[in-house]
C-alpha cells in the first residue's frame, strides 16, 4: 500500500478505535480517492477526506419505553450527521441489536457518497437504536418509536435532516415516528421519507432500493452483451430490498433460487416465482415469520440452518441482508462456480477478501453505494413531491428512478474504466460520489 495511504488510514485509526466496520469502509473509499487527490491539483492541500471521516455531529441518546408487562425498557438511539455540503442530510434509520457507533458511521460515510451520485441534493446521515423489534408486539413499537423520535426530533427538520427506514424500519415504524413528529412540533412536513401514501408517501420508493439494483445489475450485464433474462439468481435476505430485488428480476426472466433470513437460507431449484415471492412478502411483512417456513409451503425447496447461499450455483448473486455477509471463501465458491455478475443490494455485504477475489476475478462487482442508491434517490424524489404538495403515477417515478439508476451506471463507467476497458465500479462509485462533495466543500471554505 502507498504510504500516504497508510498514514492516513493510520491515523484514522488512532482516532477512531474499536470502530472496525467505520475503518473498513473509509479504507476501501482511500485506497481509490487519495491516488485520485494526489493526480488533481484543486483537491490537494484542502484536507478534504480527513474531514470527511470526521462526522460533523453525533447524537446519543437514551431512549425509555414501557413493555406489555409494565417493566421500563432501555435502549440507545443514534443520529450521526456526517455531511451535509450538498444538501440536508438524508438516510436511514436502524433497529437492530448490533447498532453501535461504529456500524452507524460506516453506514453514514457511505451514505455520503451514495447520496452524492444520486445526483440529487442530499447530505448523509443515518442512525438508529439497538432496539429489536423482534418478537414485540404492535404497541410496544409503537411506544418504542414515539419514545425514540421524542428526543430524534430536537436535532431533526424538514431542511436539516430527513431519515428513513433501514434494517428493522418499515412502513410501520415510519408511520408511528411520523405520528409522534407531527404532535411534537404541530406541523405537517415530510420530515421522514419511506412514508404511507396516504399522508405523503411515494408510490414506488419500498420497491426502489430492490428494483434499483436490478436495474444497475442489468447494465453492468449490457457492458458484457449479456442481459438478466434465463439467468440463475442468488438472493440472500428476504426484507425491503431482498423481496424487490427479486420481484424485479423474475419480470425480467430470471430464475431466482434462494433468499434467506438470519436464521439460514432455503433453496428452490424450480425458482422462486411471483406467487412463491407473495408468499414470502406475506410471511415477513406481516405474519412477521422465518424464511424456512417457506419449507413446510413449497416442500420441493430446502432450508439449511445457519448457512449462507453462496455456495449455490448462479449467474449472478445479489447480497441483499446485511454488512460482511459474504466472506472470501464465498467469492472463491462463486467464482468458482462461474458466477459473472455481483450486484450489493446491502450496505457492504461484501467483506475487502471478497471484493478482492471478485476484482482479480475481474467479473462483474458493484459497490453497494452505486448499485443500492436508488432506494436514498426516491426518497429524494418523495421529499420533491412533498415540497410540490403533489404525487407522481409510478410509471412517473419508475422512470426518473430507472435514469437516475443508469446516470449512476454511467459516472462508474466514466470514472472506473481502465486501459484494458475493464471497468472498476468500486473506484468509478468512489470517484464520481466524491467530486461532487468535494467540490461543494471546497467553495463553502473551512467548515
Ligand atoms: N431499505 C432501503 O431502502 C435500503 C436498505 N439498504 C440496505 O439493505 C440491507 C437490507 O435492508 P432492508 O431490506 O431494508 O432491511 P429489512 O429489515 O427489511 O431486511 C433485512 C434482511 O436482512 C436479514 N438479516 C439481518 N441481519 C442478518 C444477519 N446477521 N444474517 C443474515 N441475514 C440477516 C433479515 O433477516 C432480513 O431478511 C441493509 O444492509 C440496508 O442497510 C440499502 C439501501 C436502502
Ligand atoms: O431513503 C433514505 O433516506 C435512506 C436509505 C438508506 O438508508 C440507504 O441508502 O442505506
Amino acid at each position: 500500500m502507498e504510504k500516504n495511504i497508510q498514514d492516513f488510514l493510520d491515523k484514522v485509526s488512532q482516532r477512531n478505535q474499536n470502530e472496525p466496520e467505520f475503518l473498513q469502509a473509509v479504507h476501501e473509499v482511500a485506497e481509490t480517492i487519495i491516488p485520485f487527490i494526489e493526480q488533481n491539483k484543486k483537491y490537494q492541500n484542502a484536507k478534504l477526506l480527513e474531514r470527511m471521516v470526521e462526522p460533523e455531529r453525533v447524537v446519543m441518546f437514551r431512549v425509555t419505553w414501557l413493555d406489555d408487562n409494565g417493566d421500563i425498557q432501555i435502549n440507545r438511539g443514534y443520529r450521526i450527521q456526517m455531511n451535509s455540503a450538498i444538501g440536508p442530510y438524508k438516510g436511514g434509520l436502524r433497529f437492530h441489536p448490533s447498532v453501535n457507533i461504529s456500524i452507524l458511521k460506516f453506514l453514514a460515510f457511505e451514505q455520503t457518497f451514495k447520496n452524492s451520485l444520486t445526483t440529487l441534493p442530499m447530505g448523509g446521515a443515518k442512525g438508529g437504536a439497538d432496539f429489536n423489534p423482534k418478537g414485540k408486539s404492535d404497541n410496544e413499537v409503537m411506544r418504542f418509536c414515539q419514545s425514540f423520535m421524542t428526543e430524534l426530533s430536537k436535532h431533526i427538520g424538514y431542511n436539516t435532516d430527513v431519515p428513513a427506514g433501514d434494517i428493522g424500519v418499515g412502513a410501520r415504524e415510519v408511520g408511528y415516528m411520523f405520528g409522534q413528529y407531527k404532535r411534537i412540533q404541530n406541523e405537517f412536513t415530510g420530515i421522514l421519507t419511506g412514508k404511507g401514501l396516504s399522508y405523503g408517501g411515494s408510490l414506488i420508493r419500498p420497491e426502489a432500493t430492490g428494483y434499483g439494483n436490478v436495474y444497475f445489475t442489468q447494465n453492468m450485464l449490457k457492458t458484457k452483451g449479456e442481459k438478466l433474462e434465463g439467468k440463475t439468481v442468488v438472493i440472500s435476505g428476504s426484507g425491503n430490498v431482498a423481496q424487490y430485488a427479486a420481484e424485479k428480476a423474475i419480470e425480467l426472466g430470471a430464475k431466482i433460487v434462494t433468499m434467506s433470513d438470519s436464521g439460514g437460507y432455503i433453496y428452490d431449484e424450480n425458482g422462486i416465482d411471483s406467487e412463491k415471492l407473495q408468499f414470502i412478502m406475506e410471511l415477513k411483512n406481516e405474519k412477521r415469520g422465518r424464511i424456512k417456513e417457506y419449507t413446510e409451503e413449497y416442500n420441493n425447496a430446502n432450508f439449511y440452518e445457519g448457512k449462507t447461499p453462496w455456495d449455490v450455483k448462479c449467474d449472478v448473486a445479489l447480497p441483499c441482508a446485511t454488512q460482511n455477509e459474504l466472506e472470501e471463501q464465498d467469492a472463491k465458491k462463486l467464482v468458482e462456480n462461474g458466477c459473472m455478475c455481483v450486484g450489493e443490494g446491502a450496505n457492504m455485504p461484501c467483506t475487502p477478501e471478497a471484493v478482492e477475489i471478485f476484482r482479480d476475478a475481474k467479473i462483474l462487482f458493484s459497490p453497494g453505494k452505486a448499485s443500492n442508491a436508488g432506494g436514498v434517490a426516491t426518497s429524494g424524489l418523495e421529499m420533491t413531491q412533498n415540497s410540490m404538495r403533489y404525487n407522481w403515477t409510478a410509471e412517473e417515478v419508475d422512470k426518473k428512478l430507472h435514469e437516475i439508476m443508469n446516470d449512476i451506471h454511467e459516472k462508474c463507467v466514466e470514472y472506473g474504466t481502465d486501459k484494458e476497458g475493464h471497468v472498476d465500479y468500486v473506484k468509478g462509485a468512489n470517484i464520481a460520489g466524491f467530486v461532487k462533495v468535494a467540490d461543494a466543500m471546497l467553495a463553502q471554505g473551512v467548515v
